[in-house]
């Protein structure tokens, strides 16, 4: 049994430090709020994010240099935008030889780096090929209620995508393995920004037939850029990829489902920020996805839709309208030339 280090302490640390404590592991709960690590230590619970009680195993810790102290094993669970800030702090404390997993779901806007590229800047130690990223279809709400819940770890070196695999894998946490921290990678962040879209359709009112065109032509947007960004397009048919998509599009616990609702249903971004007190990790994401395509010559039709509604004051409908009326095309022919040119090579 390993002890180990769950840093943030929100709805997916919380859910992971459970799947982690049932499995027999010493679980340390880091979190940056001193009055929350009270509360989950005096009462077993963290209501502000998930309506469970938590196995005794588990103790939240306000010290960092406390909670990694004895550790093999840390994984990071704070938004994208908190894993740089997050990684400094560790400098100085972390030893060298701790498996390190992340387990969010963003590509940072500007430098375009996926979170395993970004831990590797910050963390002096940690080589890009070391990091491991957990992903795939795993709503936190039903995952702390042990239900049946499937996901792939990924890394470059498969040593530590293995020690990751060990670590979680149960009888109602299923656990893969794939080499293509890429794919894995993008598929989970990119995932957000259709969602978000799902969710705008059906805040218009629209019907599954919409919603089935969003999670299809959106995961022909995701491989399309994926796979020029280096990621095996076969990994977006995978958990981390369609699975991910369908479960986030689909489901009333998605935040980004439910921010995309609130839009369509008329409320500005700001306002659905407001109201949802949790990370909706596709708002940032769509600024670097958009930038991407631009950079990549991707065409991502939906991706720039979400963008123009977030950020440039185009009505949802408008969009609608918009991406009905492109020119005609073949339904796999980017995707075809991609793949021919990969495979030429
Ligand atoms: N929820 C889910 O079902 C899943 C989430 N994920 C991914 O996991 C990541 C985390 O999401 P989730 O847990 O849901 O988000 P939440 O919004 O539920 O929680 C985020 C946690 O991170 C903390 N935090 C924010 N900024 C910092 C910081 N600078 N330093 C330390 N802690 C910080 C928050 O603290 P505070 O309470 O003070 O805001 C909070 O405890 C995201 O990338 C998400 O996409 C992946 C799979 C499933
Ligand atoms: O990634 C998730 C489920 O796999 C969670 O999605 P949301 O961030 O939209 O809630």
């Amino acid at each position: 049994m390993e002890k180990v280090a769950v840093l943030g302490a929100g709805s997916w640390g919380t859910a992971l430090s459970i799947v982690l404590a049932d499995n027999g592991h010493e679980v340390r709960l880091w979190s940056h709020r001193e009055n929350q690590v009270d509360i989950i230590n005096e009462t077993h619970r963290n209501d502000q994010y998930l309506d469970v009680t938590l196995p005794e195993q588990i103790e939240a810790y306000a010290s960092l240099e406390a909670a990694l102290s004895g550790v093999s094993v840390i994984v990071i669970v704070v938004p994208t935008k908190a894993i740089r800030e997050v990684c400094k702090a560790l400098n100085g404390i972390l030893k060298d030889n701790v498996t390190i997993i992340h387990a969010a779901k963003g590509i940072e806007p500007v430098t375009l780096k996926r979170v395993s590229e970004m831990i590797s800047e910050e963390l002096e130690a940690y080589p890009e090929e070391d990091i491991v990223v957990l992903s795939g279809p795993s709503h936190a709400e039903e995952v702390a209620l042990r239900h049946p819940t499937t996901v792939t770890v990924s890394s470059i070196n498969s040593h530590n995508a293995n020690i990751a695999q060990s670590l979680f894998i149960s009888d109602t946490f299923r656990v893969y393995t794939s080499p293509d921290i890429i794919g894995v990678e993008l598929g989970g962040a990119l995932k957000n920004i259709i969602a978000l879209g799902a969710g705008i359709s059906d805040g218009l009112g629209y019907g599954d037939n919409a919603k089935a065109a969003l999670i299809t032509r959106g995961l022909a947007e995701i491989a399309r850029l994926g796979t020029k960004l280096g990621a095996n397009p076969l990994s977006f048919l995978g958990l981390s990829g369609v699975g991910d998509l369908i479960v986030t599009c689909t489901s009333v616990h998605s935040r980004n489902w439910r921010a995309g609702n609130l839009l369509g249903k008329g409320l500005n971004l700001d306002d659905v920020l407001n109201q949802m007190g949790m990370v909706v990790e596709g708002v940032r994401t769509v600024k670097a996805a958009y930038q991407f395509a631009e950079e990549q010559d991707v065409e991502m039709p939906i991706t720039t839709g979400i963008h123009q509604i977030l950020f440039e004051g185009k009505a949802p409908k408008d969009v609608v309208d918009q991406l009905m009326n492109r020119t005609k095309r073949e339904e796999m022919d980017d995707l075809a030339l991609l793949l021919m040119e990969r495979y030429s090579q």
